[in-house]
């Protein structure tokens, strides 16, 4: 208990946004599945949820390795109950009373591919547990990681629809480590208190299709063309910072994983009532016509996106960055939709 009085203080200064999250949890618990629990991702992210007090059962799901990781996170003494889930025949027990769904299964890159590369792979795996969720846990809200999350969403949508489990408003791919480092790369060009900063990150998840509105950044800032040009290229290209910065052992795990459990926690104070969460995300939407799906702020509360929010205005360079993802966005998309009704 001493050590839990020493390290919480200590994690909460090390990520405020968190900090500010988990302090002001409402009290209402809920269960929370992570499907892949067991990887880069999923550990870190086990823990983090393991912190959230509004977690109370944590279920932990992953085809190999989950006892371990799920024993180990067990031991920590904060109110999540944890229990570990290994392989499809333990899914039901994993899913059954899930109120707040994360997926990170999958493989991630190694240097030369593309989030699309990884599709042949995830969008299988994806879709089998979009099948399983649609029986075991129906209104649970799903947040998806898996990559290439620009189509991974249309196909666990797909997979939903066809078990007339769809609702728009429940499915999530999560876009929120855009939005971590848009912030961070503005804060350290402008010298600014990474705190303090915002700057909302709309569109897709790969490349081109990331697009940060720096022209909206809290606090309003002055950048010239060569500075927005070189933020905006480094958010587009953060993935593959990390990728090629582990050189084949993988992609971006722990800013992934503080990531999805920002996301995942203004989801449950969402979930709790909270009226004020306000997050990017990849949701299905009507803000640019064509685009079936798209991320943009979302508004969060008990039934899930509530309010999917308008882009504002654009300035003219962000204008032609929108009009120049549509097209490898439509075909991600579209991709997505054909894989899960084949
Ligand atoms: N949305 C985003 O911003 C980001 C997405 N990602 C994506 O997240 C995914 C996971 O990345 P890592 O954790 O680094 O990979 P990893 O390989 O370390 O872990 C993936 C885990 O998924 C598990 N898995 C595989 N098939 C499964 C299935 N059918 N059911 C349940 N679990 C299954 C594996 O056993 C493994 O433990 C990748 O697709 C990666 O591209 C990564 C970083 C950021
Ligand atoms: O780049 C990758 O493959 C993983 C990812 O989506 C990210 O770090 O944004």
């Amino acid at each position: 208990m001493a050590f839990l009085k020493q390290i919480l203080p200590a994690l909460r200064q090390a990520v405020p946004p968190l900090q500010r999250s988990m302090s002001s949890a409402a009290d209402q618990k809920r269960k929370v599945a992570i499907l892949g629990a067991g990887g880069g991702i999923g550990q870190p992210l086990g823990l983090l949820m393991k912190l959230n007090p509004a977690v109370g059962k944590l279920a932990l799901y992953d085809v190999a390795g989950t006892a371990g990781v799920a024993a180990d996170i067990s031991h920590i003494n904060t109110t999540a109950e944890t229990t570990g889930h290994t392989g499809p025949e333990e899914l039901e027990a994993a899913l059954t009373g899930a109120d707040v769904i994360i997926i990170p299964a999958g493989v991630p890159r190694k240097p030369g591919m593309t989030r699309d590369d990884l599709f042949n792979i995830n969008a299988g795996i994806v879709k089998t547990l979009a099948e399983a969720i649609a029986k075991y846990s129906p209104s649970a809200m799903v947040t998806v990681i898996s990559n290439p999350v620009n189509s991974t969403v249309p196909i666990a949508a797909e997979t939903f629809k066809k078990a007339g489990t769809f609702d728009p408003k429940r499915l999530f791919g999560v876009t929120t480590l855009d939005v971590v480092r848009a912030r961070t790369f503005l804060a350290a060009k402008k010298g600014l208190d990474v705190q303090s900063v915002d700057v909302p990150v709309v569109g897709g998840h790969a490349g081109v299709t990331i697009l940060p509105l720096f022209s909206q950044a809290t606090p309003s800032v002055t950048l010239t063309d060569e500075e927005l040009e070189a933020l905006t290229k480094r958010t587009q290209d953060g993935g593959t910072e990390v990728v090629q910065a582990k050189a084949g052992k993988g992609s971006a795990t722990l800013s992934m994983a503080y990531a999805g459990a920002l996301f995942a926690d203004a989801v449950l104070k969402g979930l709790n009532g909270a009226t004020d969460q306000v997050q990017c995300a990849y949701v299905e939407s009507s803000v640019v016509p064509g685009l079936q799906y798209f991320s943009s702020k979302v508004r969060l509360g008990p039934s899930g996106a509530e309010e999917v929010m308008g882009l504002g205005t654009l300035s003219a360079y962000e204008q032609k960055g929108l009009e120049a993802l549509k097209a490898e966005l439509k075909a991600s998309i579209d991709k997505g939709v054909s894989f899960a009704n084949q």
